[in-house]
């Protein structure tokens, strides 16, 4: 079966159908239900009071749940559609319910007004989406209790309607829980405050990954799209004074090209410098732009130092990345900081594993992969405390064409493992994997740090003589759709660049 490996928290974040129409509401929650059944007996309570009220209206009148609300004061709210801001609501009953999650409202009682922004946001956004559908919602979420103390709060949040045609008021109980000392996260001296990480909706699975690998949560930020196509994103907290990290993987696709989300990350970096961040770190899983990095043409560009210029000239402070295509170029590229992860470690306990005690070469499909096959077969002979064979494939690329017959190394019945950055068509996986078959290798397995899978890429490999495809999770793919099946593994970076991270804030770290 294909699964997410090193990430034991991955399935805490459970999001439904609904939920996952819109990206947005990951960054808020861990679990949001459309379908909500709580296992609390008080949540369940009021969910079975406001249905036995709304019959069959469309939702039922402010005035049917206001006892309920005041006989629960703990737990029930309701909240009203303000009449004087747009996407605004007026807190009608059950101030001591929500004030753990929003703090004491203020002057005029707008949820916007409230002390505590981060749960005003999140209550705000299940206010729109009751709004917006009709029907009920549930969520979780941790975060933090007025000592400090992490705590898991469960809303459940449904419509209300004062004129019985629109739906301008929603019901809801809140649920908080503290959390065990020990599931909380490492400890934060008050010298070192937590750096604060942040992820657009588009990389908020990974960079949640990040986050609970840290022992901490994603900071919110807001991000706004216009019709134009311009957008803007702000975060929703001081980030004055602290060392903030933006992860962004660059990769195009998701409705997102690479220029979007290389726009969108110049932006923030600028807009947390602007705000007065101690430092920003341009945390970018895929960077972009990489692969162009020597004039092969006359009057070729060198699109990867063009995309440092631009992120050192927003104000960013260092860079990390993973397999970068050519890592010299990357790291003289960038005058700040670079940090340069790998997965061979992890790619090497895997392949260990499937291997078993077979004769093994590792292949780089080219020459300028051979640095890096070979750092690869390094660990790999570590890990298997054998020796490994290495070879390597000639490949010249003109004009999209690829060309090359050259093949060195023994492959004969061997396991051969290509090993490459990245993958975009697959081409050169599919044309290395049919060169060592040919050469009589016994199986072929590919290892990629980036699946990009440009269109027809998987198809492509799915139908390439290979036992596995392993990837990790860098860039986000529906392993459930793949056509590669069962012969798709994925291994998760998320604790490498959590381990980088925590590395950055270490006192002589840098
Ligand atoms: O052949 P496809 O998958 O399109 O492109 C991937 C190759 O293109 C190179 O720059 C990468 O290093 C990799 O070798």
């Amino acid at each position: 079966m294909t699964r997410l490996k090193g990430d034991a928290h991955a399935c805490e974040v459970t999001m439904t159908v609904l939920a996952q129409l819109d990206p947005g509401l990951k960054q808020f929650f861990n679990r949001i239900d459309s379908a909500p059944t709580p296992r609390d007996e008080v949540l369940a309570t009021l969910l079975e009071d406001w249905k036995d009220k709304r019959a069959d209206l469309i939702a039922p009148p402010i005035a049917a749940l206001e006892p309920v609300a005041h006989a629960s004061p703990q737990a029930a709210f309701i909240f009203r559609r303000a009449k004087t801001a747009e996407r605004d609501y007026v807190l009608h009953a059950g101030a001591e319910a929500v004030r753990p999650l929003i703090g004491e409202e203020g002057d005029t009682r707008l949820l916007s007004d409230a002390a505590f922004p981060r749960g005003s946001v999140r209550l705000r956004m299940l206010f729109e989406f009751v709004c917006r559908t009709g029907e009920p919602i549930s969520a979780t979420f941790t975060t933090h209790g007025a000592d400090g103390g992490r705590i898991v709060a469960e809303i459940v949040v449904a419509p209300l309607s004062g004129d019985g045609r629109s739906i301008d008021a929603v019901f809801g109980g809140v649920l908080l829980r503290p959390v065990a000392a020990a599931a909380a996260g490492p400890a934060k001296s008050a010298a070192a405050p937590a750096p604060l990480l942040f992820s657009f909706a588009r990389d908020i699975e990974f960079g949640g990954r990040v986050a609970r690998a840290m022992g901490l949560e994603l900071s919110l930020l807001e991000e706004r799209e216009f019709e134009d196509g311009e957008h803007k994103a702000r975060p929703l907290e001081s980030v004055r004074g602290r060392d903030a990290f933006v992860i962004a993987s660059l990769n195009g696709g998701g409705g997102h090209s690479a220029n979007d989300r290389l726009c969108r990350l110049l932006f923030f970096i600028a807009t947390l410098k602007t705000n007065g961040a101690k430092s920003v770190t341009a945390v970018t899983p895929y960077l972009c732009y990489l692969r162009k990095d020597r004039q092969t043409k006359s009057r070729d560009p060198l699109t990867g130092r063009y995309v440092a210029e631009l992120i050192e000239a927003m104000g960013a402070d260092r860079v990390i990345t993973i397999e970068a295509h050519n890592v010299a170029a990357y790291q003289s590229s960038f005058r700040i900081p670079t940090l340069h992860l790998d997965a061979y470690d992890a790619f090497a306990r895997h392949t260990a594993e499937k291997v078993g005690s077979a004769e093994v070469t590792v292949v780089s499909p080219d020459l300028g992969g051979g640095k890096r096959a070979d750092s690869f077969r390094e660990r790999l002979e570590k890990q298997l405390g054998r020796p490994v064979g290495k070879a390597f494939m000639e490949k010249q690329r003109s004009a999209g064409v690829v060309s090359g017959d050259l093949f060195a190394g023994d492959v004969k019945d061997r396991v051969a493992i290509i090993i490459d950055d990245l993958i975009s068509s697959g081409g050169t996986m599919v044309r290395v994997a049919e060169a060592c078959m040919a050469r009589g290798a016994r199986e072929v397995r590919l290892i990629a740090t980036h699946a990009l899978f440009s269109q027809g890429a998987e198809e492509r490999l799915a139908r390439a003589p290979i036992a596995e495809l392993l990837i990790t999770d860098t860039v986000q793919v529906d392993a459930a759709a793949s056509p590669l099946g069962e012969r798709l593994a994925i291994v998760s970076v998320a604790e490498i660049f959590s381990a980088a991270i925590t590395r950055c804030q270490a006192p002589s770290g840098s």
